[in-house]
């Protein structure tokens, strides 16, 4: 296919997606199902242009002075790969499988519209309903965070240093560019996608398949990391899911001593099998049923709460989940959050910790959650966030917002990671 043909197919996908209110990848499946003329290079440049506009939905429409999602798909190429229009009506001419190319009316709009007149909340490619979250957690800099939160995310991976080191790893993932990651001590960054490219598929590296690395944010493995589980102790993962903290919890306490995933949801723990077996973890029991937890009652030196979120830190992966949540969505995960925490507490033991972590940037799902049950359990007080920062990442606390209750938050623009809330409180009675 042409870029005409790829652009035609974007704004087909984005079409769908307004239409059916339905996830991204579920429409780009779809499409690739129904066209399968496509190859997987032409699925990626079209997957790239849809995310892209999903992304950068208010600027792409406020630049083409048009909210279709031929205008966002057209603006999403003037953002993100830096087109003209001319660039673009040349590289659409002749191709019949392409979209009419831009109108007079849209060359008037580009050449009127200039992004830095713009509403605040169109330039962060906000919906209007997340500015007061988003001033509440990032003040002046609410912006220019939630740019940060519509750029391409890189793919960041974590290295299984129980069966490879990161060097060995480096070498291996050399030819995509795999770097160390900046804060995260076992973490590997391969750069976000540039122009009509697209990520490697590490999952086909024979590394992978033996466990020597997984896929995860670098903000999920420093929340990992920043838990402290140790070698011999007892660790329950109360929110499992797929097991993606349960694996670094793993390899924290060096396969030893007894970790226990629970999920409430069954068939989310589904994948924890495969990943378990691949990364040799042998420390960890898996299990769905919240009665069989009933030993662990007052008897963990950590549980580690990875609470149901609204998502908001990871809208550069998943931008259309930005455009669908809404306030009544937000206002069911607080209730969620506070009877998981009131939950997971009972099975901490004295003197032992309680994490609880989300991939939110909304103080409601986290500062403000966590003072909320610390008014109501006494018996547990936050550690001192910036020493524990200081003692694993020495010299950096530029990296975080530290809360002034407890806690700390990561995010794109100052962390480099998806956006991620930590809270550590021990039992003290
Ligand atoms: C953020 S996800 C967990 C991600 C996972 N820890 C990882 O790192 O891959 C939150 C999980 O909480 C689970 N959950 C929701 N309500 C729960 C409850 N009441 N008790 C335990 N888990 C719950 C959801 O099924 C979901 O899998």
């Amino acid at each position: 296919m042409r870029i005409g043909g790829r652009i035609q197919a974007a704004i087909e996908v984005l079409e769908d997606i307004d239409k059916r209110h339905r996830p991204v990848a579920d429409a780009l499946k779809d499409w690739g199902v129904s066209h399968r003329f496509a190859g997987s290079g032409d699925r990626a440049a079209i997957g790239n242009i849809v995310y892209d506009a999903l992304r950068h939905r208010r600027s792409a429409a406020f630049l083409m002075g048009e909210e279709t999602a031929r205008a966002r798909a057209f603006g999403a190429m003037l953002l993100e790969s830096g087109w003209t229009l001319d660039r673009l009506a040349e590289a659409l001419e002749g191709d019949r499988f392409a979209p009419p190319p831009p109108t007079e009316a849209e060359r008037a709009a580009v050449a009127d519209n200039r992004l830095e007149d713009a509403a605040p909340e169109v330039r962060a490619d906000l919906p209007d309903w997340c500015v007061a979250p988003f001033t509440t957690s990032f003040g002046d800099d609410w912006v220019a965070e939630a740019q940060a939160m519509a750029l391409r995310p890189p793919l960041d991976l974590r290295v299984n240093v129980v069966r490879a080191t990161r060097e060995r790893m480096l070498r291996t993932l050399e030819e995509f560019s795999a770097a160390s990651a900046n804060l995260a001590p076992h973490g590997i960054r391969i750069p976000p996608i540039a122009g009509e490219g697209r990520h490697p598929n590490v999952q086909a590296e024979p590394a992978f398949q033996q466990g020597f690395f997984e896929v995860q944010d670098e903000g999920s493995q420093i929340a990992a990391e920043l838990a402290g589980a140790r070698p011999g102790e007892t660790v329950l993962d109360f929110c499992a899911g797929a097991g993606g903290k349960t694996l670094a919890l793993s390899v924290a306490t060096q396969n030893s001593g007894r970790i226990v995933a629970h999920d409430a949801e069954k068939p989310r723990l589904a994948p924890i099998f495969d990943r378990l077996r691949r990364a040799e973890a042998t420390n960890v029991e898996v299990v769905a049923r919240l009665r069989e937890l009933d030993d662990l009652k007052g008897a963990c030196d950590l549980v580690l709460v990875d609470a149901p979120c609204t998502g908001s830190g990871t809208w550069r992966r998943r931008p259309d989940a930005k455009w669908r949540l809404s306030q009544r969505q937000l206002d069911v995960r607080l209730g969620e959050q506070r009877a998981i925490l009131d939950q997971a507490a009972s099975f901490v033991r004295v003197n032992g910790r309680l994490a609880y972590i989300t991939c939110s940037v909304f103080e409601a799902e986290n500062g403000a959650q966590v003072a909320a049950f610390l008014e109501r359990n006494p018996g547990f007080a936050p550690v001192d966030h910036r020493a524990l920062w200081e003692e694993h990442f020495p010299g950096r606390s530029d990296k975080a917002r530290f809360h002034e209750t407890a806690g700390l938050m990561l995010s794109p623009l100052k962390s480099g990671t998806d956006g991620f809330f930590f809270a550590l409180l021990e039992r003290r009675g």
